[in-house]
């Protein structure tokens, strides 16, 4: 069976440490058009805020992933179709690498390992909150990223890799190195989407490209805007 994601334009994460924009819900994010939903942040994350979300939209048809910052905020929950666990390839402390991992395997038993997936961060904005907490060298060429690329996949065998710029737009033509790096894997772009060009940029760039802020500050419309932007992206590199 191919892995859900390789059939992805779009995911919408929810960081379950902010609030909807007034008068949206969550039916209304599910209706966006987004493929999935992945549902985590670094900041103040607990349990309990995990599963509000998780509730809230485990009754539409859209999958919904958790992406927990630490093994602590990790939760069972029949309505999650699975984990997308984090391990940051440019980390300084290699506790974000296999370090965290560890500690999880080592408290829980019995993991879900079927529903249980990694993504290969490559982290580039250094004023993110997500940099700082891993103290990631974000100091990488576009030659650098394709080469974490690469390692991800062919040494390490992930199957997702995830270009990070957490709160900025990006440089698409890193990105881009990124994704002419990869054979098979699926190529995960976040960082700074907020309409429809930007969409459509970074979609020409990754395969799947990741909003999260957009949401929790100006909504769903724009949201749609960019689930918009980068299928035409898409739509335009698979014509012959
Ligand atoms: C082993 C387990 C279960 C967990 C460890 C997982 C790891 C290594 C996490 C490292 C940090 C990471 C990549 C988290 C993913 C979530 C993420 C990038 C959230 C967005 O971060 P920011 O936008 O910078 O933070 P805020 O939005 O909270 O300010
Ligand atoms: O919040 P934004 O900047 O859209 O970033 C999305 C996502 O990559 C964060 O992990
Ligand atoms: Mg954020």
């Amino acid at each position: 069976m191919t892995a859900p994601w390789t059939d992805w334009d779009h995911i919408t994460k929810i960081d379950p440490d902010k609030d909807l924009v007034e008068g949206e819900t969550f039916e209304d994010v599910c209706a966006t058009g987004t493929d999935a939903l992945e549902i985590g942040g670094t900041l103040d994350m607990t349990e309990e805020k995990m599963e509000r979300v998780v509730d809230a939209c485990a009754k539409y048809d859209v999958p919904i992933y958790q992406e927990p910052s630490n093994p602590g905020v990790v939760i069972d929950d029949d309505a999650l179709d699975g984990y997308l666990i984090p391990t940051v390839f440019n980390a300084k402390d290699s506790f974000w690498v296999t370090g965290a991992h560890k500690e999880w395997v080592r408290i829980e038993d019995g993991l879900d390992w079927d529903r249980t997936h990694t993504e290969a961060y490559i982290v580039l904005n250094p004023d993110s909150s997500v940099a700082e907490y891993t103290e990631a060298d974000c100091d990488q060429n576009a030659d650098d990223v394709a080469s974490f690329a690469r390692v991800a996949e062919k040494m390490f065998g992930q199957e997702i890799v995830y270009v990070e710029y957490s709160g900025t737009y990006g440089d698409p033509e890193k990105v881009g190195a990124a994704h002419d790096a990869l054979e098979e894997s699926t190529l995960f772009y976040g960082g700074g989407i907020h309409d429809y060009e930007t969409a459509y940029e970074m979609g020409g760039n990754a395969d799947v490209v990741v909003v999260g802020n957009l949401l929790h500050d100006e909504g769903v419309d724009a949201v749609r805007e960019t689930v918009e932007g980068v299928t035409d992206a898409h739509a335009e590199l698979a014509e012959p």
